[in-house]
């Protein structure tokens, strides 16, 4: 007897779907679930594969975005501690290793990350020989750097998330004191990702408007409005 699925697609040629975006994410702690969630809403990719070391947290989490799949445009969401789930992405992001316990700087990370990146990195060059990897664990700038030389990728395919978190708490802060959204504030933030990070306070502009026109001394100690700490190199109080 014909079951339900032949009736319903007897009309219908069966073919393969045609996979031309995938996107894996290996981390699935707070960071790989926001980046997966951003990417579904956004509609980036065409499937979506997860890795994690934690198989029961990627069994929830696999679980939790597969049942909100009737609210976003894309179909197939797998994952596997294996990475051969990630096979022929077309871009993978780190987010897996250890975070910041409370006090700990991110470059304190650096020996146990790299540690993971080196078994991480050539699972995934094995089944993404042609992926761009971009790069969020931390210290992030090293681990940019670690993960061009292990993945021996030319470096236009090896992008670390550096201090676009920064350059955006910045936009936030500077938008926060003056009551404008972030997207009309604009400026950035320079250097390795974290404490000794650099504003620059010479770009700083609203829709264009330089606020160094406005106030000579921003950004300085002479500052009477302190603008200086507009620059939050602490991260939130989630952990970090
Ligand atoms: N560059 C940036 O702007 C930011 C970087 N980070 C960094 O991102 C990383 C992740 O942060 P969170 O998501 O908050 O941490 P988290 O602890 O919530 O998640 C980390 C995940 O990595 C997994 N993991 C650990 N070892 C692994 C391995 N060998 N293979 C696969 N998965 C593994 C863990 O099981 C866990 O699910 C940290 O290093 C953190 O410092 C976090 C926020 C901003
Ligand atoms: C964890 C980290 O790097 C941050 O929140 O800035």
């Amino acid at each position: 007897m014909a079951t339900v699925k032949c009736e319903l697609m007897k009309n219908f040629p069966s073919e393969e779907p045609v996979r031309c975006n995938k996107i894996s994410i290996v981390g699935t702690g707070s960071v790989g679930m926001a980046c997966a969630v951003s990417i579904l809403l956004k509609g980036l990719s065409d499937e979506l594969a997860l890795v994690d070391v934690d198989g029961g947290r990627l069994k929830g989490e696999t679980m939790d975005l597969q049942h909100g799949s009737p609210f976003v445009r894309m179909p197939n969401i797998i994952s596997s501690e294996d990475y051969l789930v990630t096979a022929n992405s077309n871009l993978v992001i780190i987010t897996a290793g250890a975070r910041q316990e409370k006090g700990e700087t991110r470059l304190n990370l650096v020996q146990r990350n790299l540690a993971i990146f080196k078994l991480m990195i050539s699972s995934i060059v094995q089944y993404s020989p042609r992926c761009k990897l971009i790069v969020v664990s931390n210290p992030v700038d090293i681990l940019t750097y670690v993960a061009w030389k292990l993945s021996e990728f030319p470096p236009n395919r090896i992008i670390g998330s550096g201090c676009n978190l920064d350059t955006a708490r910045f936009r936030f802060l500077i938008g926060q004191r003056l009551g404008i959204h972030s997207e009309s504030c604009h400026g950035w933030i320079l250097g390795e990702h974290g404490d000794s990070s650099v504003p620059v306070w010479s770009g700083v502009n609203i829709a264009g408007v330089p606020l160094k026109d406005l106030d000579v001394d921003i950004g300085t100690d002479k500052d009477p409005e302190q603008w200086k700490n507009c620059r939050n190199t602490l991260g939130n109080s989630k952990g970090a």
